[in-house]
């Protein structure tokens, strides 16, 4: 650290000298600037800066210790990184091209920071994304990316590096403490035990100066706990507990006062003395910030208009006929060369920048020829994740019960919902039991069952992965977990409550309607009511992952589940049926939960009680009795098929067998029942697991 304060200094007296030997051609402003050398200097020095910095080094270097195990500073071998001819294109509505690098080299060495410079939208967080083989949907890239002289494949280049981006998304529901702890679990090179990660996580809290918040949600976007400080600082702990040699941070100051920009700056050139290479995207820094830069790459209009060493860009700019006039600060003087000012045309803009770069080129082009050296091939058979896919899928659900919990006033408004609904379905089936006149009732009893099952649980259950989606990116990309590991163990931690909520809905509605109590019925109908959650859940789970997006997924959802529910046979016999809809029946897990139970309920009655014999007639009217209180989309699809033969059930039975069979079910069919809905549960997780990683895959 002092080492760096001197160079600082020294870099700061030169360039004041360069300053005020260049003359003011090029630049309008000469008013001094606010933030003037010499005052930076007295703030470097002053006790509270003085004090972080010394805090800073100390917890660094015990963080430092606790993971190597050595009593000594540990030096990592340093890996040179060198980017070259990096293009980026994208390709728009009607095969429009917009090129967003043009042919962009830079070399970042160990022990050095260097920053990458430019306008907003100059390309450089594009020119990070590349390097770090991240959030390139849409975009066509090609270039060399190589590190010590072997050339990169993305998935090593993640394996070396750790990349802290723009934006901080987190888990809001954990913790701070819990958010690293979950990442030093997941992320840590080596398998270590409870103990040596806590160890871990405290010092990476001393460190981050993140002890005081340890215990406080991180929060969201919405509802904000920690402030944009904080969050910087924790995602600068997640990466970084990786001790990866090669750091790429995306406007690491952004939203930060210039006190905490110049502190997160200072603890970026401290990892530097250990050989880490770091490169960071920076958009206007503070002189004192800047001072912290050994090399600079500046972006204009996509194309690099200076890269090299930081305290030689006054000398690069002279040269250009810009010179850094007296009392302005580099940083402001060269962002304003390259920038597009408001009174001149874009082909006045396009030949000023055109022109540095053909300058800088020049100036490359005989360290270019020297550069062709030979070149090791990539190697992609590396091992992805850290942690076992088992040690993966724990930790997530762990940390989803964690959210699951702590988000309990949306358990509790669900159980209000179910308790609501089970007591007026259980009002309007009061005291129903098994007789003559009672037989459509019953059918519409099974029929709204089967439907609060899906209606209560599937909607909510296509929520799931939304509200954490961008922080599944950012973990999957940073090598944490699979996609697989992510949706089964998120959806598993997620059902635990479509194991609870069926339950209570039906033991309410056992409770109050007079059905016969036998071990036979009751166990049947929670057994099918708590497979139908789940299965809900899941179609609703894999809709959401298949479409992308709640709305879409809201939309196309009824097209594909109500032809299942019309053709379950609730509304329409199956031998009524026409032909050409038979395979919406055969698939209708509709169906097969509606035959379970009435299989469960009718296959120990003898005689239903009022039913003498082969002319009893009852007729159902669906419409305005039972279940009049449905969708008028469901009624309206029911009685445009047939109508007078789905809407009415004329029993020429007496026995519960005789009922069974008149619905075309079979009593011997109550295993096949069963092995479908939980075979439809199956098909619709593995369809969404497929989704959701294709999905994933493709950011
Ligand atoms: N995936 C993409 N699809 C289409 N255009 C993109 C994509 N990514 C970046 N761009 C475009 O590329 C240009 C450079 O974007 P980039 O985010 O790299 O700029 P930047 O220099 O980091 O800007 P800022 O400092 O404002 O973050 C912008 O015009 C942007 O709209």
């Amino acid at each position: 650290m002092m080492s760096s304060s001197k160079s600082e200094k020294e870099h700061l007296l030169k360039s004041n000298t360069r300053s005020e030997k260049s003359s003011s051609l090029a630049v309008e402003a000469t008013q001094p600037s606010l933030y003037t050398p010499v005052q930076i200097m007295e703030d470097d020095v002053s006790p509270e800066v003085e004090k972080v910095e010394e805090e800073l080094k100390h917890s660094s270097e015990r963080f430092r210790h606790s993971k190597s195990g050595e009593s000594g500073s540990k030096k990592q071998s340093g890996k040179k990184l060198t980017f070259r001819n990096i293009e980026a294109v994208t390709v728009k509505k009607k095969g429009k091209r917009q090129e967003i690098l043009k042919r962009v080299s830079g070399v970042a060495r160990p022990g050095e920071l260097t920053f990458i410079m430019g306008s907003s939208g100059a390309g450089k967080t594009t020119l990070l994304n590349i390097l770090t083989g991240r959030n390139l949907k849409n975009i066509e890239t090609h270039g060399e990316i190589i590190v010590n002289g072997r050339e990169m494949h993305s998935v090593e280049m993640k394996k070396l590096s750790a990349y802290v981006q723009q934006d901080d998304v987190f888990i809001g529901m954990l913790t701070v403490r819990e958010t690293l702890l979950f990442a030093a679990n997941l992320r840590s090179p080596l398998k270590l035990d409870d103990e040596e990660l806590t160890k871990i996580v405290d010092e990476l809290l001393v460190m981050m100066s993140l002890k005081k918040c340890e215990n406080t949600k991180v929060g969201s976007l919405s509802e904000k706990s920690l402030s944009r400080g904080e969050r910087k600082r924790l995602a600068f702990a997640c990466e970084i507990l990786t001790d990866p040699p090669i750091l790429f941070c995306d406007e690491p100051t952004s939203g930060l006062d210039s006190f905490m920009s110049h502190q997160v700056i200072k603890a970026l050139r401290q990892l530097t003395n250990e050989g880490k290479t770091i490169v960071c995207t920076i958009h206007q820094p503070s002189t004192s910030v800047y001072l912290m830069a050994d090399q600079l790459i500046l972006l204009s209009q996509g194309h690099v208009a200076y890269a090299g060493p930081a305290k030689e860009v006054d000398a690069f700019f002279g040269r250009c006929g810009y010179p850094c006039p007296k009392f302005v600060s580099a940083p402001d003087h060269f962002m304003r060369v390259i920038s597009h000012k408001s009174h001149e045309t874009e082909s006045e803009y396009t030949t000023r920048i055109e022109r540095i770069v053909e300058e800088h080129r020049e100036l490359k082009q005989s360290e270019n020829s020297q550069s062709s050296s030979r070149r090791e091939q990539p190697q992609v058979n590396v091992n992805f994740f850290p942690r076992t896919w088992i040690c993966q899928f724990y930790h997530i659900s762990h940390r989803s019960a964690i959210q699951l919990w702590r988000e309990r006033s949306v358990l509790f408004v669900k159980l209000i919902q179910t308790l609501i609904m089970s007591l007026m379905i259980g009002g309007t089936y009061f005291r129903l039991t098994i007789n003559r006149e009672s037989l459509p009732s019953f059918k519409g009893f099974a029929f709204v069952t089967v439907q609060m099952m899906h209606m209560l649980f599937m909607m909510p259950a296509m929520t799931v992965f939304w509200k954490d989606y961008p922080v599944v990116v950012r973990e999957y990309q940073s090598n944490m977990y699979s996609p697989t590991a992510y949706y089964l163990a998120k959806t598993t931690a997620d059902s635990i409550q479509y194991l609870i909520f069926p339950v209570i809905f039906s033991i309410i509605l056992l409770v109050m309607t007079s059905l016969p109590v036998h071990f036979f019925g009751i166990s049947h109908y929670l057994a099918v009511n708590i497979l139908l959650s789940l299965n809900s859940c899941s179609v609703g789970q894999s809709f959401s992952a298949i479409c992308g997006n709640l709305s879409t997924g809201m939309t196309v959802l009824p097209i594909a589940i109500v032809p299942l529910m019309v053709f379950g046979g609730f509304l329409i016999t199956y031998d009524a049926i026409p032909f050409y809809f038979l395979p919406f029946a055969w698939v209708s897990w509709y169906k097969y939960a509606f035959e379970a139970i009435t299989i469960a309920y009718f296959r120990e009655i003898d005689t239903i009680p009022g039913c003498t014999g082969s002319n009893s007639t009852v007729i159902a009217n669906l419409n305005s009795t039972t279940v009049g209180y449905l969708s008028s989309t469901v009624i309206s699809i029911a009685n445009s098929t047939s109508a007078s033969k789905s809407m009415s059930i004329e029993p020429t039975c007496s026995t519960g067998a005789a009922f069974i069979s008149e619905q075309s079910f079979d009593v011997s069919n109550l295993l096949l029942d069963y092995i479908v809905i939980v075979l439809a549960i199956l098909f619709w997780k593995v369809l969404g697991v497929l989704a959701f990683t294709w999905r994933i895959r493709r950011t």
